[in-house]
């Protein structure tokens, strides 16, 4: 819409394109699943049912997303590829990043349930992502042996750990110790000696991980008269396994793999390591900046319709958003300030912020993925009488500012941006209301100033726009505040922590240098 004097600070963002012929792989882990697997009693060393819970997800992400044609997961993680052509998202790293762990995470807390029926959630899970560029399907092909390479040895190793502790009565430690050089050979003769395991007779899911890609299938749409059946070939996603993902003989067997990917033209025994430390690769963001990550609701016209949320604001559904972005700024401390406006939060990390030593995609995924997770988990609490209908998605974005005041020429910009967007809607909306077309209501406030969109207001519809709430008006600004009285929070016994500071989400205007000056702490 239109412009405002702070619009220059979009020439902040940086393009991060993923050039063809680069293959594009976005790698999504589990964030702290340690932690996770063990607040939720996982099985050790593998829980079946939470590596079900993961192939499922992925399988709704290769349904949602079309350019997705193969994926590769186990244990936390999963890789999923693109198909060479793509221009998903006009093939923006952080983008189709930050979506795919977006969506994969609501579908994890969505499917929680389905999994674990008697077991609660008791936190919102998260998860990270980066994108991976193949030069080359060769280059794929490494990746993927590279891939299934670890998840042999982890599990191998777990198995062994396991076993020792679980029924050779060894402590963690000394399992530990026991296995410190043991060979890959060493640990099978281990766990058939002494546990009477043939680790090749052990369950492929575990040792094997999961391929999920889709191949045409043969469905019957209906039965002619005679009672043949009429067929469709239909793509759908399916399951599958092998000793060796990266081997010709699994993958071009695919005519579906072939056709987006290409053929593997010779086996691939070992990787090479420089292809690894090209795997591992991540950009970090410029050192002494204020980070702003900035999500953004995907297909959030959409979404509103299907939850019919109120137009042009729906309480209930900022309130959700402000609750996760509260839960966001509880969970990262380097976080000092969020400002957040319809379908959209910016998160400002303080300038020496060293959350994941700066990387660009860590830093995203994380909030992203768990702001994802929140707001799936929050929506019974705010919407007690809704269904949530699919799993929403949010992409994120990082962006640099040098100095304070072009972070906060940033933030005026989102302000002056939710106060155009708000005044526009408002009145499109009472138009409509009263009978106008869409498209009439369209014309109608084409090119009008906001003094006559205030006047329509007042005149046509007894609306002073001035006294509409504070938070469709000006979003939702939410930062710590010092505690007039400290309060005591005892963890336990031995420990008592002192509460300084406190949350607040506010209404205000952040444009005028005043709030600044109010609120010296938040910047310095
Ligand atoms: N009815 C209603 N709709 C809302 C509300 N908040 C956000 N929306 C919808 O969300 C959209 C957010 O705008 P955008 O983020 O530009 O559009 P989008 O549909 O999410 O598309 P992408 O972000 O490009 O994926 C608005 O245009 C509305 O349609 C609300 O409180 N009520
Ligand atoms: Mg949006
Ligand atoms: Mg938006």
């Amino acid at each position: 819409m239109a412009n405002s004097k702070y619009e220059y600070v979009k020439s902040f963002e940086v393009e991060d394109e993923v050039m063809p012929p680069n293959l594009i792989v976005v790698h999504i882990d589990g964030r702290d699943f340690r932690r996770f697997s063990e607040v939720h009693e996982f099985e050790k060393p593998n829980d079946e049912k939470a590596l079900n819970l993961m192939n499922q997800c992925a399988m709704a992400v290769l349904e949602e997303y079309p350019d997705i044609v193969f994926s590769y997961g186990y244990g936390d993680e999963y890789s999923f590829v693109l198909k060479k052509t793509s221009k998903f998202y006009q093939r923006r790293s952080s983008k189709i990043s930050s979506v795919i762990v977006s969506f994969f995470t609501s579908v994890y807390v969505t499917k929680w349930k389905e999994f674990f029926p008697l077991k609660e959630l008791r936190y919102p899970p998260s998860f990270l992502s980066q994108i991976v560029c193949c030069a080359s399907l060769e280059i794929l092909q490494a990746y993927l042996a590279w891939r299934q390479r670890d998840c042999h040895v982890q599990n191998q190793y777990n198995t062994c750990f396991w076993e020792l502790v679980k029924k050779g009565g060894k402590t963690e430690m000394e399992a530990q110790e026991i296995l410190k050089y043991a060979k890959e050979q060493d640990r099978n003769e281990l766990l058939h000696q002494q546990f009477g395991i043939n680790y090749n007779d052990t369950l492929a899911l575990f040792r094997q991980g999961t391929c999920i890609f889709k191949t045409e299938v043969e469905d019957i749409v209906k039965y002619n008269e005679d009672g043949t059946p009429v067929k469709r070939l239909r793509r759908k996603a399916g399951i599958f396994r092998s000793e060796n993902i990266a081997g010709r003989r699994f993958w071009n067997a695919h005519a579906s793999l072939l056709k987006e990917l290409g053929n593997f033209s010779e086996d691939c025994f070992k990787t090479n390591p420089d292809y690894i430390r090209s795997f591992l690769f991540e950009s970090k963001l410029m050192p002494s900046t204020w980070i702003v990550i900035r999500i953004d609701g995907c297909h959030f016209h959409r979404f509103a319709d299907v939850h019919e949320f109120n137009k042009p604001n729906d309480k209930q559904a900022l309130d959700l958003m402000n609750l996760c972005a509260v839960a966001v700024l509880e969970e990262f401390h380097d976080i000092v300030f969020c400002y957040g406006v319809s379908d959209e939060y910016s998160f400002v990390l303080k300038k020496d912020s060293q959350l994941y030593q700066r990387r660009a995609s860590k830093i995203v995924s994380a909030i992203v993925s768990f702001f994802s997770s929140m707001y799936v988990m929050k929506w019974k609490d705010v919407f007690w009488k809704k269904e949530l209908k699919y799993p929403p998605s949010f992409d994120g974005r990082a962006v640099c500012y040098p100095s304070n005041e072009i972070l906060q020429d940033y933030l005026a910009w989102r302000q002056v941006d939710c106060h155009i967007n708000n005044q526009y809607n408002t009145c499109f909306w009472s138009l409509v209301k009263s009978g106008k077309s869409k498209s009439e209501a369209q014309n109608y406030l084409k090119g009008t100033q906001a003094c006559e969109k205030n006047e329509l207001l007042l005149k046509e519809f007894g609306i002073n726009y001035n006294t509409l709430p504070l938070m469709f008006r000006q979003g939702s600004s939410i930062f710590r505040v010092k505690r007039e009285n400290p309060t005591l929070l005892e963890n336990d016994a031995s420990s008592v922590e002192k509460i300084e500071t406190k949350i607040v989400t506010e209404h205000c205007n952040i444009i005028e240098q005043s709030f600044w000056e109010a609120h010296p702490s938040i910047l310095n």
